[in-house]
């Protein structure tokens, strides 16, 4: 354990530098206590794969590391910058599950409204489309209108808007959900190409055999995070030959424990000594809103 370094304001974990840290996230919406007491860190340039069955949390963690979500407790820091923060706008991308792009108009016409949104004008703009175009594959369907497209299509156009900023990061809730098995085998080729290109992706899914296409995963349960570690070591702790049967091994296991059954303790403390004493990760930063 290397720790966790503040001098420059970068954190790292294990020399790694973060993209995304967070510690002691809780969030109650309406009566429900939705995250409880939750710590990770994601290393950048990893592809992360946030992993639990429906319900269990995984797009209100998102929204946190968004800055979306409301009544926090805790601190997450993405880039750098407490979540939320105006400098993240054209940093982050976020896919999220409801529909965001217009199915009357085609694949181009809303790659170019939404560059337009971004402040993109003229050849940038132009640079833009083609280049997301060609990252999701779509030049095939370009002309098509969206709602005329497959599942597989949509969801990529939908990825192409979220890459119109060239994000660092990109938060993806559920892209792969509804999809057969060989779309969703392309879309998570489309992931470790940006992955390879740089981009940090955290992407979540209830479909437990997309493990095999992370980095890192982030294994939750009602709300707490059971593992925080890479397919392999979950596999080796768990003594289990999958990551369905290491989930279903840790919630026989850890029932009522406080703490992630997986993870390395000296990394979350050394996140935690970090996050809450750093004055500029107040959860809500002040650019929040604004
Ligand atoms: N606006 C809300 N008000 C009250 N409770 C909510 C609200 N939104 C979500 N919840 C509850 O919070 C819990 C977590 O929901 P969340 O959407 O984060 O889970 P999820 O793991 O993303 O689920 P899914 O995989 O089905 O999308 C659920 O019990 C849900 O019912």
């Amino acid at each position: 354990m290397t720790g966790v370094g503040t001098a420059s304001g970068q954190e790292t974990w294990d020399g790694e530098p973060l993209a995304i840290s967070a510690y002691g996230l809780s969030v109650t919406r309406g009566r429900t206590r939705v995250l409880a007491d939750v710590s990770f860190g994601v290393p950048r340039g990893a592809v992360v794969g946030l992993l639990g069955p429906s319900g269990c949390g995984k797009t209100t963690l998102l929204r946190c590391v968004m800055g979306i979500q409301t009544g926090v407790g805790g601190h997450v820091q993405v880039l750098c910058h407490g979540a939320g923060a105006r400098a993240l706008r054209t940093r982050v991308g976020y896919v999220t599950q409801a529909p965001s792009v217009y199915g009357d108009l085609t694949v181009l016409e809303n790659l170019q409204y939404f560059a337009a949104a971004l402040g993109l004008r003229g050849w940038q703009r132009e640079n833009a489309v083609v280049r997301v175009i060609k990252e999701v594959d779509l030049a095939a369907c370009a002309d098509r209108t969206v709602k005329r497209l497959s599942g597989g299509q949509y969801s990529r156009v939908s990825l192409a808007v979220a890459l119109l900023g060239a994000p660092d990061l990109l938060v993806m809730d559920e892209p792969t959900v509804g999809l057969d098995p060989l779309v969703r085998r392309e879309l998570w080729e489309v992931f470790a190409r940006l992955g390879r290109a740089g981009t940090t992706l955290l992407v979540s899914s209830h479909v437990m055999d997309e493990a095999d296409r992370c980095d890192r995963l982030l294994l939750m349960r009602e709300g707490r995070l059971l593992a925080s570690c890479d397919r392999t070591e979950l596999l080796a702790h768990t003594g289990t030959c999958s990551v369905e049967e290491a989930f279903s091994r840790l919630v026989t296991s850890g029932k009522g424990s406080d703490e992630p059954a997986v993870t390395a303790g000296a990394k979350v403390s050394a996140l935690r000594d970090t996050l809450a004493t750093t004055r500029s990760l107040s959860f809500f930063p002040e650019e929040f809103g604004a």
